[in-house]
This record gives C-alpha cells, sequence and structure tokens, in this order.
C-alpha cells in the first residue's frame, strides 16, 4: 500500500478520513517541529507528504523522496516549500486556500482593535500596578470608526478584513499588482492606491500579500518612514514582508504608533526589541488557529491525498502539476 508520510500532529478527523478510505498514516510523534533528517526518513518510501507550512520541504527532501507524488501543504502559504523543483519531478504540491479566509480576517480586526484601544497594555497593567480610577486624560487609544485601513493584497484575507473593518466605519484603501473589478471594490467601497499613496494616507496599514520574491521587506525601511507617526501597522501574514529592525527603528524613533504582528521574519525566534515596546502586540502566528479553520485544512489535504493515490487530480495546486506522476 502507498505510504502516507504526516510531518506534525494533523485534527483527528483527518487521519480518520485517511483511515476510512482504507489507508495507515504514519505521523511524525516527536516534540516541536520535525528535522530535515526526521524528514528525509519520513519521506524516503512516501508517495505522500503531508506537512505544516513550518517545515521547510527544499530540494534535498524531494530529492530523498523517488516515490513521492504529492506534497499538500497543510497551510495557505506555501513558500516553505520548492514548489518549481517539485514540478520538475512530476510531484504536485496543493495548498489549503479560502478556509483559513474567516478566522485570519477575525484575529486581524482582534489586533487593530486590541491595538487602537491598548486592551493588551491595559491588561498587562491591571495584572502588575493596577491603576488609580478613571480619569478623563487615563490611557487614552483611538476610534476606529473614521479613520482609513490600508490594505496591502486584496485578496481573500485582505477582503474579508476589509468587509469587516468597513462596519466599524473604517472607510478602506488598498494596493496589490491589480486593481479589484469594480463589483468587488464596491463592495466595501474599496479605493486603489498605490503602495507609496496608501502608507502616506492610512491610518492602519494591515499586510495580506503572499511572501514571494517580490513581497521580501515589501516593507523596508524607506516605505515604513512613508507612514504618518500616528499610523499603526498589522503584520498576519508573513513576517518576511517587513524588515523588521526597520520597523523596530520607526517605533523606538516614535515614527509609528503601534504594530501588532502574528507572523515574524525569523520565525519562531522574535527579534529582540519587540518584547519591550508597550505599543507593540506579539501572537504567535495563530490567524488560523481555530477547529473549524485547522479541520477544514485536514479535509483539504486528505481529500487531495486519496485522489492522488486514486490516480485523479488533487485541487489547489501551486506548481502546476495537475497529473503527478
Ligand atoms: N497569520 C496566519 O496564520 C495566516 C493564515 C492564512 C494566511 N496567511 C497569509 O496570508 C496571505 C494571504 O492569504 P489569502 O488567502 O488572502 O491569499 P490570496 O492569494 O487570496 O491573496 C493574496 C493577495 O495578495 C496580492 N499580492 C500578491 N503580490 C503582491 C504584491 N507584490 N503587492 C501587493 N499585493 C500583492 C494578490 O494579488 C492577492 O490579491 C497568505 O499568502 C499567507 O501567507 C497568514
Amino acid at each position: 500500500m502507498a505510504k502516507i508520510f504526516i510531518s506534525a500532529k494533523v485534527p483527528t478527523s483527518g487521519i480518520q478520513a485517511l483511515q476510512q478510505a482504507g489507508y495507515e498514516p504514519a505521523v511524525y510523534q516527536g516534540a516541536g517541529l520535525i528535522t530535515p533528517t526526521e524528514l528525509k526518513a519520513g519521506v524516503a518510501d512516501a508517495a505522500v507528504l503531508i506537512t505544516p507550512l513550518s517545515t521547510p520541504v527544499t530540494k534535498d527532501i524531494i530529492d530523498a523522496a523517488p516515490k513521492l507524488r504529492l506534497i499538500a501543504n497543510f497551510g495557505a502559504g506555501f513558500n516553505n516549500i520548492d514548489i518549481n523543483y517539485a514540478a520538475t519531478k512530476a510531484i504536485a504540491v496543493t495548498n489549503t486556500p479560502g478556509v483559513s479566509t474567516a478566522s485570519t480576517a477575525e484575529v486581524t480586526v482582534g489586533l487593530v482593535l486590541a491595538l487602537m484601544h491598548r486592551m493588551v497594555e491595559g491588561d498587562r497593567l491591571m495584572r502588575t500596578t493596577g491603576f488609580d480610577g478613571w480619569a478623563p486624560l487615563f490611557f487614552l487609544g483611538h476610534e476606529l470608526a473614521g479613520k482609513t485601513l490600508g490594505i496591502v493584497g486584496m485578496g481573500q484575507i485582505g477582503q474579508a478584513v476589509a468587509k469587516r473593518l468597513h462596519a466599524f466605519g473604517m472607510k478602506i484603501v488598498y494596493t496589490q499588482r491589480h486593481q479589484l473589478d469594480v463589483f468587488t471594490q464596491s463592495k466595501t467601497d474599496a479605493t486603489y492606491l498605490t503602495l507609496a499613496e496608501l502608507l502616506k494616507t492610512a491610518d492602519v496599514v494591515s499586510l495580506h500579500a503572499p511572501l514571494t520574491p517580490a513581497t521580501q521587506h515589501l516593507l523596508g525601511a524607506n516605505q515604513l518612514a512613508l507612514m504618518q507617526p500616528s499610523a499603526y501597522l498589522i503584520n498576519a501574514a508573513r513576517g518576511p514582508l517587513v524588515d523588521e529592525h526597520a520597523l523596530l527603528a520607526q517605533l523606538k524613533a516614535g515614527q509609528l504608533a503601534g504594530a501588532a504582528l502574528d507572523v515574524y521574519e525569523t520565525e519562531p525566534q522574535l527579534t529582540p526589541g519587540f518584547a519591550e515596546l508597550k505599543n507593540v502586540i506579539l501572537t504567535p502566528h495563530i490567524g488560523n488557529a481555530t477547529v473549524e479553520a485547522r479541520d477544514a485544512m485536514a479535509k483539504i489535504v486528505t481529500d487531495n491525498a486519496i485522489a492522488v493515490l486514486n490516480g485523479q487530480a488533487p485541487t489547489a495546486v501551486v506548481n502546476g502539476v495537475v497529473e503527478p506522476k
């Protein structure tokens, strides 16, 4: 029987779906992330690899897997996989689009609310020194209503964030490679701007573009310097979109009002300096960490595994290989 190797624990619903289809997947049981050596051993005789987005699947790993036909990435972003090299070996690479949208949009909205209303900072205060009581000038934040939200990458998550924060009374501007069609744009009254115009204009900048060579350090020192000192930055996309050292310098210099990060440039490491800043919220890559999203992701990867092993085409192919070897 063809081997399915799963390089991290996944929801029970996924394992059960594979068992019902007659497969007994081998699941990595170690603590933390799998090492490259363990991954190579796991894929050596596997036809399918199901892997979380935190695990690099490099040329070396692919070379160690001569029977591999499918790499089903458990995640929407797939920058962890050498998709082009996989294509040269007729290995399909799939992701899990769409099902992270509600969860990641909700987390983003939560970060905007918490940052602008200083909720995490307030929680920390109550757990330490406490406060002297209500006072007219005490602990002031800012309302979202009437402010401008700038979305970088108006795809599924960007649009879901726009819809939700438009309901809070925010004006929506966005940038990406192509303008939206008029109908989609009109649903949130969104206005297209260039990245530079957006950075100069927005009170809150929220990143929702994928990590590609073109988006690496999309916000470097020069771009961050365009933002208003009263503006906030949210990154729930991918850490390397932002030059974190430049961001830290801007925050320390008071050139930005605050930032909320769910993802990190050298994830899972945190760049030293952020933890000390009161106007920064840090969450551990929990954008789609919901039971609902993870079950839906498990369904996509296991459906694809079963399809490929039955000689059918997988869905959500990201490297053009619709008929794997
Ligand atoms: N924090 C989390 O847990 C979490 C969860 C899910 C997804 N994500 C990240 O969010 C990203 C977006 O997800 P999605 O489902 O909305 O993807 P999507 O493909 O629907 O949207 C991405 C958008 O980014 C735009 N884009 C591409 N290159 C760009 C550039 N150079 N400048 C500006 N815009 C650009 C695209 O045109 C597209 O509209 C994913 O790639 C992933 O990295 C994070």
